[in-house]
């Protein structure tokens, strides 16, 4: 089962359009074992309210190889609960680099089944990344238009509007020699939930493509505004909230807990 069928499946099956963003910040624990067994503890509780999960990859990597083996250990117990994994990572650059970037995240030891990655050096740049995750049964899901109030200074003036256009390409199978990939494709697309405006326009202008709307919660997007990113029966995107889980209360793993059932059910009752 790809990235795609498996959340989309989930979607289904559990009703949550929730990913879990699990972005934890050294500066709230004791140590870094404390950090590490409280992420794995709201993973696990949060588990069954998500549709996915995504560990920003700053927060691992700026422990160090600790912060790595934390993330192993964070997708691995993904994994077990049937949680498809989704790093966000941002990555991009020149074609060799890239290459290396989707084998040590899409396809190494510490990889994902679906990673975030930046088309600014250019769409050719994105190439290894759709074939590692194509040939994975994988994802990537491109910035499109991003959640901060800050990317109106690239991203405006059209630039979002011809990211999506070629995420829309790349994942259209016609003239490109490939068979049509079952439901969503193998690009998705990072567009912020704090642009609720806008989402009719990039739902439409990818039709293949599964959203990642960060924003919801700690950066003020609200569940009730992303109706139109969904597709018909409420699939096609995934809300995510990060700091709005964790550390909905402190470290408190109950208030976690509810505060993902919270989303979820917020997600639903706009849904119908
Ligand atoms: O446009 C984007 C893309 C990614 N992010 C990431 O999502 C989480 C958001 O955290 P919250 O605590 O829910 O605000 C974080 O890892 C960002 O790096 C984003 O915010 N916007």
């Amino acid at each position: 089962m790809t990235f795609a069928q498996a959340v989309t499946e989930r979607t289904r099956r559990l009703q949550t359009r929730l990913c879990v963003g699990l972005d934890p910040q050294l500066g709230r624990y004791r140590d870094a074992g404390h950090l590490r067994t409280h992420t794995l503890d709201v993973l696990e509780a949060t588990a069954p309210f998500a549709a996915c999960v995504k560990p920003q990859l700053a927060f691992y990597e700026a422990l160090g190889l600790e912060g790595l083996q934390i993330l192993e250990e964070v997708c691995a117990a993904a994994r077990t609960l049937g949680l498809p994994v989704l790093l966000d990572g941002k990555r991009g650059d020149i074609g060799s680099t890239a290459q290396a970037y989707a084998q040590g995240w899409l396809s190494g030891r510490h990889a994902g089944a679906a990673l975030t990655v930046n088309p600014f050096l250019g769409f050719e740049t994105l190439t290894p990344f759709v074939e590692t995750a194509r040939a994975n049964g994988g994802a990537v899901f491109v910035l499109v238009k991003t959640s901060n109030p800050g990317q109106a200074d690239l991203q405006g003036s059209g630039a979002s509007e011809r990211i999506a256009v070629e995420v829309a390409r790349l994942n259209a199978p016609e003239g490109a020699g490939r068979e049509p990939e079952p439901g969503y494709a193998s690009v998705g697309a990072v567009v912020g939930a704090t642009h609720p405006q806008e989402l009719a326009l990039y739902r439409s202008l990818m039709p293949r493509a599964l959203l990642l709307l960060p924003g919801l919660g700690a950066q003020g997007a609200a569940a009730r505004d992303l109706a139109d990113a969904f597709d018909p029966g409420g699939v096609g995107a995934l809300a995510s909230a990060s700091r709005g889980v964790q550390y909905a209360a402190g470290l408190d793993v109950q208030a976690s807990v509810a505060a993902a059932r919270s989303f979820r059910d917020e997600l639903n009752s706009v849904l119908g």
